[in-house]
């Protein structure tokens, strides 16, 4: 789940004792001088913020213009991708936890199409495959609250939708509150609900006339596409471009946001505003929120 770690108030106080998975004996800081620490995550903290620490920690206050970087260790997060087709967000995320760029691992994919391009992949990665839901024909199935059961006993902490084409039930909503997300292939609000999916999406943009479009991720809540907002990305749509030339510039982007994304939810770097908005802490920058 993102938690709420601190409110953006400034000067913003940055409280590691608030970071659920920090285990703070683990903390190791001196003013300059940094300890390896596997799977370390460096929060670099400028003087304008005040490191609140958990009592066991040693932490001094920075002198003033001093750096202090502070090294914790975040867990490895656990990542379920739902799918219905190619799965080539599903791959760029996959690819990003092999290459070690992303602190997670995805640990289990769901589909509606046992034999999509997803679901493929997955089996010749071993990854396990889950079908949910099951199509009309199939003898069983899980159902909603068996879907939760299973994605609890792989431990699953972020639900990734990539191409997924159904709606997702109230229970998981429940289950997974603020920890389930969505990547849409235009600039929400805009072209988005039932029935915009896919090459829809891109068809009804290029029929509009609208002059941008690009991907857009945002928590997943009981409606389609209404959730909230967490990152876009823009491209142009040209005069004369087929929405198949658009889809393929949206999808470009598509991957390297759901990477970006992923990243920062791993490396709990997703904090809200006190209004609400969701905002992304850069990782070289901790006072750059985007
Ligand atoms: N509870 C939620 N579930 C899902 C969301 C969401 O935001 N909340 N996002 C969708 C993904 N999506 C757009 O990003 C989307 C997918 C599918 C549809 C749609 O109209 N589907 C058709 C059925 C299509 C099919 O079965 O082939 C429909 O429901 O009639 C709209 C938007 C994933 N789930
Ligand atoms: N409304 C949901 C929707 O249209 N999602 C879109 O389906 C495609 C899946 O591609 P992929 O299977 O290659 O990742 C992506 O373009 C994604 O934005």
């Amino acid at each position: 789940m993102v938690k709420q770690p601190f409110s953006l108030k400034f000067p913003p106080l940055l409280s590691l004792s608030s970071y659920p998975s920090v285990q703070s004996q683990n903390l190791d800081v001196r003013s300059g001088s940094l300890h390896a620490i596997s799977d370390v995550h460096k929060i670099v903290c400028s003087s304008s913020w005040r490191l609140l620490c958990s009592k066991s920690s040693n932490i001094t206050e920075p002198k003033e213009g001093h750096e202090v970087r502070a090294q914790v260790t975040v867990r490895r997060k656990k990542l379920a991708v739902f799918v219905s087709g190619g799965g080539s967000n599903f791959r760029s995320i996959h690819d990003a936890s092999k290459r070690g760029s992303l602190h997670g691992d995805v640990t289990v994919l769901v589909t509606n199409k046992s034999e999509c391009g997803g679901a493929e992949y997955a089996r010749n990665n071993g990854i396990p495959v889950i079908l949910f839901p099951k199509a009309k024909d199939e003898p069983k199935g899980l159902s909603p609250s068996d879907l939760v059961d299973t994605l609890r006993k792989f431990e699953v902490d972020f639900v990734l939708l990539a191409g997924y084409l159904k709606l997702i039930p109230v229970e998981l909503i429940r289950a997974y509150e603020r920890s389930i997300f969505n990547i849409h292939p235009s600039l929400l609000p805009a072209f988005g609900g039932k029935g915009y999916y896919g090459m829809k999406v891109h068809k009804a943009v290029i029929a509009s006339g609208a002059r941008f479009s690009g991907p857009t991720i945002h928590f997943v809540d009981e409606h389609y596409d209404t959730g909230r907002i967490l990152a876009q990305r823009v491209v142009p749509v040209l005069a004369h471009d087929t929405a198949e030339e658009l889809a393929a510039r949206v999808l470009n982007e598509e991957h390297q946001l759901y990477v970006e994304v992923v990243e920062a939810l791993c490396e709990d770097r997703v904090v809200w505003r006190e209004d609400g908005v969701p905002l992304i802490q850069s990782r070289e920058n901790p006072n750059d929120f985007r």
